[in-house]
């Protein structure tokens, strides 16, 4: 779908946008974000891409002609990578990527692109993340587009951040939900958004120094936004 020019509803009444979060607190910042705005619905992915694909899937599964949905966002806090995303800014997504769907060989990583199965990088609706971005460069917070990784284990140490930025050229933010929440949309031939507020630096695991309430309000600012932008 081209939002370009045209709005998000392709029925009659409001569109309708299911937003995935992978926990409570996420969910409620969204929630504030969005201020009782009408078509919205946010629902909990649960934590990692298998959880989160399971449950957006068996929610898009249960809608219905009367109640389908136009767009799926994956939204929540996410880590930067150093010199592209900082803490308390945002990230929206160019490309989603399983950044660790595949296998090690002595010759480096093999994507499922690399191995014949499928690919491991799914689009993000490019109009609708431009038009968010814009709307976010109006406030104060900074933002940025680019690939966002999703990943079943948090980066821990500076060599695998490190490698996923060799590895992934222009990888902005690392976060575990997004591509489950894309693969369902995608299977469903609904657009998908992807949305992280920057909690922490990508790299050596300080967990203690996690800025959760900078990303969880810079979270809230930009769904204020998203009724504007998706109408
Ligand atoms: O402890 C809290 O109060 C709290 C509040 C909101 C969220 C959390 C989480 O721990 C969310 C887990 C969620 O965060 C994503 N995330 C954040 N940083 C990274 C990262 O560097 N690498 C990968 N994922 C990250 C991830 O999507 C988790 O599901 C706690």
């Amino acid at each position: 779908m081209n939002y370009e020019n045209e709005s998000l509803s392709s029925t009659s009444c409001s569109p309708r946008i299911l937003i995935m979060t992978a926990v409570e607190a996420e969910r409620e910042a969204v929630l504030r974000g969005l201020n009782g705005a009408d078509g919205f619905e946010v629902q909990l992915a649960g934590v990692g891409p298998i959880a989160s694909a399971i449950n957006t899937t068996a929610i898009l599964a249960s809608s219905t002609n009367t109640v389908a949905y136009d767009l799926v966002i994956s939204a929540g806090i996410g880590g930067g990578f150093h010199g592209i995303a900082d803490i308390g800014s945002i990230v929206i997504a160019t490309d989603i990527i399983a950044a660790d769907l595949g296998a090690e060989s002595p010759d480096g990583f093999l994507s499922l692109d690399k191995l014949g199965f499928g690919s491991s990088q799914l689009k993000a609706d490019a109009p609708l993340s431009e038009r968010l971005k814009q709307a976010v460069a109006g406030t104060n917070i900074p933002v940025c587009t680019g690939p966002i990784l999703t990943l079943s284990t948090v980066t821990g140490t500076a060599e695998t951040a490190e490698s996923l930025s060799h590895r992934i050229p222009g990888a902005a933010a690392e976060a575990m939900e997004g591509y489950g929440v894309a693969l369902a949309a995608h299977l469903h031939q609904l657009p998908v958004l992807e949305i992280r507020a920057i909690s922490n630096p990508v790299g050596p695991r300080q967990r203690e120094l996690w800025k959760i309430n900078d990303a969880l309000s810079a979270l809230e600012q930009v769904c204020s936004l998203l009724p504007e932008v998706v109408q």
